[in-house]
């Protein structure tokens, strides 16, 4: 009978209908996921329910219904083992200001069981990783928010963990602190093999660092794919047309002919075209497959127009959302459950 109970575990992080209700908001409702190794984005908007998976994965907040697992290890039994081997970069800001970066990141070391000369020599190497090695005899209340966010990343990464769990560490940065974060989070796993778990309410900036991303809203899972499915469900053609005598606005002309043939065209609109020369002139084609190609260059040659272009552009991330969202089901379940979890915050703690 025992056996029948036990729950197996093989992936990085995986959870069963896993719940989180609080007395007056349901955080996270039924979330089934399997996360494997490498970079994964937990995306969200806010109240979405990432800092609380991230409480039940660290074994820290009980979930109400469902079991969930941290590198085999139950949330439910195992949390000090699971912290053990795990590191927490939490959102918001929780530094001592009177301590500096070495002070307070050899502390935490030996908080996680490393011996005193262990503890200041991986303090040293981490605090150098994260480009904090100049100034980390300074205290930390003289710290931009850029470098308090490197101190609260280097403290999740000193005692060698197999896994992190970064909550929304690019909170408050500019756009180059951003883009420094995020390639600093993307060497995490590729100099030394640790895998990450980062959370973003902002959809865009995780596709060039996770390979993996999963998407929630009101608690629930939206999607769970890695960021090539995600971008590349579908391929767009971007199609410049030449005009001509009979056709003086071949876009035109090519565009009736393509929505006779029952060609699906994507709307310019909100999309990011920049540096595409023409792009006045560009139709925005949705091909279904090779038959898509040949459409095209046959309705060009039969009106008599010349092909200037007809390339494949990939989606990104907010796009294809952007795309999903014309379709009414997912449009009334996305607003439903973003309605639900606004009133919820509303009405929470
Ligand atoms: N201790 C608590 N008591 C009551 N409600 C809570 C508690 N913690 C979180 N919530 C509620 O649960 C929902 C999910 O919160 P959570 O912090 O997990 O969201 P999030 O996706 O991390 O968003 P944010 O980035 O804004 O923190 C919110 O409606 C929040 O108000």
């Amino acid at each position: 009978m025992a056996e029948a109970t036990t729950f197996v575990y093989v992936t990085v992080i995986v959870t069963e209908s896993l719940s989180k209700r609080f007395p007056r908001v349901t955080a996270l409702d039924r979330l089934t996921l399997d996360i494997g190794p490498g970079v994964t984005g937990l995306v969200g908007s806010n109240g979405a329910g990432k800092s609380t998976l991230i409480k039940i994965l660290l074994g820290l907040s009980p979930a109400t219904e469902g079991r969930a697992a941290v590198l085999g290890l139950d949330v439910a039994t195992s949390g000090a083992a699971i912290r053990e081997r795990v590191g927490y970069m939490p959102e918001h800001d929780c530094l001592p200001p009177d301590v500096s970066a070495t002070e307070f990141v050899v502390h935490m070391a030996r908080m996680s069981g490393l011996p005193p000369t262990a503890a200041r020599e991986r303090t040293a190497d981490t605090l150098r990783h994260v480009g904090l090695y100049e100034e980390r005899y300074r205290p930390i209340g003289g710290y931009s928010t850029g470098m308090k966010q490197r101190v609260k990343l280097a403290q999740a990464l000193v005692h060698d963990p197999q896994l992190v769990l970064l909550d929304e560490p690019t909170n408050g940065l500019d756009p180059v602190g951003r883009d420094e974060m995020l390639s600093l989070i993307r060497r995490i796993h590729t100099d030394f093999g640790i895998s990450v778990l980062v959370t973003s309410h902002l959809l865009g900036e995780l596709e060039r660092t996770c390979d993996h991303v999963v998407v929630v809203d009101g608690g629930s899972l939206l999607r769970s794919s890695s960021t090539s499915d995600f971008t590349q469900t579908t391929t767009t053609l971007a199609v410049e047309v030449t005009d001509s005598d009979t056709h003086p606005d071949g876009t035109a002309a090519l565009r009736k002919v393509l929505t006779e043939a029952g060609v699906p065209l994507i709307g310019l609109d909100g999309l990011d075209v920049e540096g595409l020369p023409g792009a006045g002139h560009i139709l925005l084609v949705e091909a279904a497959g090779e038959e898509t190609y040949d459409i095209v260059r046959d309705s060009v040659a039969g009106l008599g127009l010349g092909l200037v272009r007809m390339e494949q552009r990939r989606h990104h991330i907010a796009e294809v959302f952007r795309t999903e969202e014309t379709t009414p089901d997912t449009v009334r379940a996305a607003h439903t459950a973003s309605a639900g979890a606004a009133a919820q915050k509303g009405n929470g703690s």
